[in-house]
């Protein structure tokens, strides 16, 4: 089967937007029962509850996960509770395991989607089955490879499927743990719009301070769902203990969350109207920047005839400098136009190159 053929129909059957909560990792019975029951007396609306059984941690010696013991007590809260139940698998024996143990929810690990043998061995554990299976992004800012993780599920014609965009490791330290690259996400969009498409704030923040606003962010961009660490007592967790929340946290930052909707209604005619604006200023952007591109040649010319080198930064600079100045008095970003001005500079300079090379 083809990743583009899939139709997805799962997502249906939540409402929007999906929530997948619970713990980071399972660690006992009562901690599994209690968030359970607590997030249904809290009203938080949870259809999917999530667990790490196995957990892949960066450093050695630390908690791996209290391995299939704790399938039972994921199927205890499905049992009690109703909730469907979600854990990630990273290898065969763990897909084995999780199936035996009637987990609805599958998911495969940032960790994971980077290697294509791991990916391939759970695909073919997996062959045919009518499960959910949710790809994470790889830790790496890498669009075909979290896509090509996609294709080899839908190749063993799983057919029910989702990403989950948890943020890439950067070495710079910035205020996420994982920072979010939303472009690269929305590039996944628009390649696979069948694809639902899940936010992970947990892991994008690290912690628990900025997790609504990432939520929002996604619901804003269209994302079809939330996965959000939840712990009956996250201070004391064996695992990521900075970024859980209480399940009463959570009933309120989802109750917080504003839902958009990807079709528009009853605003379409004001809506077309901006829209055929922005059509004619996006021409006239074009064509002002043909203008320019051939202001460029004719520069590059003069410089092949007198032998003049193509970069000048003094002028480069002068250009940059007026644009940012232009952009702060139009009350636009900065970093915007210079960044603009950067790629409009990088064409100029490979125009005036092919003069040069053609000369
Ligand atoms: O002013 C020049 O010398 C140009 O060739 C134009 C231009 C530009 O595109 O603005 C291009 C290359 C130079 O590095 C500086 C500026």
């Amino acid at each position: 089967m083809q990743l583009t053929d899939i139709k997805n129909d799962w997502i249906s059957q939540f409402n929007h937007p999906l929530v997948i909560a619970g713990p980071c990792s399972a660690e006992s019975e009562t901690q599994m029962l209690e968030t359970a029951a607590r997030m249904k007396e809290a009203g938080a609306a949870v259809p999917v509850f999530r667990a790490g059984i196995w957990k892949p941690r960066t450093k050695p010696n630390g908690f791996e996960g209290v391995g299939s013991m704790g399938l039972g007590w994921l199927r205890k809260v499905k049992q009690e509770f109703g909730y469907k139940t979600a854990t990630e698998v990273a290898n065969m024996h763990h897909v084995q395991a999780a199936l035996e143990a009637d987990v609805d929810v599958l998911w495969i690990g940032a960790r994971t989607t980077v290697n294509p043998f791991a990916v391939q061995e759970i695909a073919n554990a997996l062959q045919g089955t009518d499960r959910i299976v949710l790809v994470k992004n790889p830790v790496n800012p890498d669009l075909a490879l979290w896509i090509g993780a996609l294709e080899r599920l839908a190749g063993a014609d799983i057919h029910n499927l989702g990403a989950i965009h948890r943020g890439f490791s950067t070495y710079r330290k910035t205020n996420y743990r994982n920072i979010p690259n939303w472009q690269i996400a929305l590039d996944f969009k628009n390649q696979l719009p069948n694809i639902p498409l899940i936010i992970d704030p947990s892991h994008i923040c690290g912690n628990r301070t900025g997790l609504s606003s990432v939520a929002q962010e996604a619901l804003n961009l269209g994302y079809q769902g939330v996965m959000i660490e939840t712990h009956c007592n996250p201070d004391e967790a064996w695992s990521d203990a900075r970024q859980q929340i209480t399940p009463e946290t959570l009933a309120s930052l989802l109750s917080g969350l504003v839902v958009r909707n990807e079709e528009c209604a009853g605003f379409d005619e004001e809506l077309e109207r901006y829209r055929t604006l922005i059509s004619d200023v996006d021409y006239q952007v074009i064509d002002l920047l043909s203008q320019r591109m051939k202001l460029s040649e004719k520069i590059g010319m003069l410089k092949s005839d007198n032998n003049l080198t193509v970069f000048q930064p003094d002028r480069w600079k002068a250009v940059t400098e007026y644009a940012k100045r232009k952009a702060e008095e139009t009350g636009m970003s900065q970093e915007f136009i210079e960044s603009i001005f950067k790629t409009i500079h990088e064409q100029s300079v490979v125009v005036q190159n092919d003069i040069m090379k053609s000369k």
